[in-house]
């Protein structure tokens, strides 16, 4: 059986229309209703033909739903909320897609008292933005972390996890600040780091911006992809993950000043046996079969 009849997506840019895209694909009996508070994203999606409905206000959005799902940028989520607080009925599950989860949680426990909130992140993505970036495609093969608060009710948690099966990912559940810790390093470091040796980079002197395009064929082309990730996006996402971020980038910091050491005094020895080190976990990675973009989180099957 079908986990939700009628799905309203809030923020429709690259999660919340690939979200669109994927039910309409994969359960397309289930009636798709949108929102997003830039009327030009709105005309995108009547455009595109996105949604079943597109509606001006976000309550009018949310009036039959049995799920909303909030795909706003993390520090948007409170305001997204307290928006269909009124017009949202009482049986109705509200949901997140947001990339960190106890200040989401938090935002919507204080937006939303009483109601059922079953929040979760699917990790999956691009470096792009809008209703035109997204595709259906992009949850399949995929996890979806679901971090349901401590008391939340089994079968509404069931439920949210049924909807990402359904879209193709593979469903782990995990507390909201252990999510955060994970995700601080998975995923928020690797992309703090992105954009901070792009910035480096652009900022010298005595290497041309020309030079930096021309010779950026290999490790630093990666990089250059994750740093065009969208500004909105990422400053909030760091911002609420403050804590998480801050411990990881410590902990970082330490591991690259000794790997400086290492260099400064010629020891060979402490750079081979970290490279082998590192080697060897990438190397377990592909041997186990999985996916690279699709990090294990402990699971045992
Ligand atoms: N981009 C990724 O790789 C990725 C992956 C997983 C999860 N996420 C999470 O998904 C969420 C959305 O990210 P995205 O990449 O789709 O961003 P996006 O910029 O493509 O889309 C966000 C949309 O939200 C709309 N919006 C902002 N505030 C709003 C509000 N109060 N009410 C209604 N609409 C509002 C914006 O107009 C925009 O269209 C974020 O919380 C992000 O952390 C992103
Ligand atoms: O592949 C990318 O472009 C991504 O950045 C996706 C990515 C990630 O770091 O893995 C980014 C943020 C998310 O919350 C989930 C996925």
């Amino acid at each position: 059986m079908l986990p939700f009849a009628r799905v309203t997506i809030i923020g429709l840019g690259l999660i919340g229309s690939s979200l669109a895209r994927a039910i309409r694909a994969d359960m397309p009996t289930v009636r798709v209703t949108g929102y997003d508070a830039d009327p030009a994203v709105r005309d995108t999606a009547r455009r595109i033909d996105l949604c079943d409905d597109i509606t001006d206000t976000a309550g009018a959005s949310v009036t039959d739903a049995d799920l909303v799902v909030l795909c706003v940028p993390v520090r948007a989520m409170g305001a997204a909320a307290a928006e269909i607080a009124d017009d949202l009925p009482v049986d109705a599950i509200v949901s997140d897609v947001g990339s960190c989860k106890a200040d989401v949680l938090a935002q919507l426990n204080a937006a939303l008292p009483g109601r059922t909130i079953i929040p979760a992140h699917p990790v999956a993505g691009t470096e792009n933005s809008g209703p035109e970036a997204g595709f259906a495609t992009l949850f399949k093969g995929r996890w979806s972390i679901v971090t349901p608060p401590a008391d939340a009710d089994p079968i509404a948690v069931e439920r949210v996890a049924e909807l990402w099966r359904r879209v193709g990912a593979d469903v782990e559940m995990m507390d909201p600040a252990h999510h955060d810790l994970v995700l601080a390093v998975t995923s928020h470091l690797p992309h703090l780091i992105a954009y901070t040796i792009v910035g480096t980079a652009s900022d010298l002197e005595n290497v041309t911006q020309s030079e930096v395009i021309k010779y950026s064929a290999g490790g630093f082309r990666d990089f250059t992809r994750i740093a065009a990730s969208d500004p909105t996006m990422w400053r909030d996402v760091f911002l609420a993950n403050k804590d998480a971020v801050l411990e990881m980038l410590q902990r970082f910091s330490e591991d690259l000043s000794a790997l400086q050491r290492a260099i400064r005094w010629n020891d060979g020895d402490a750079l081979f046996n970290l490279f082998t080190r590192t080697r060897a976990i990438r190397r377990s990675i592909i041997e186990q079969g999985q996916d690279d973009a699709k990090p294990d989180f402990g699971r045992s099957h």
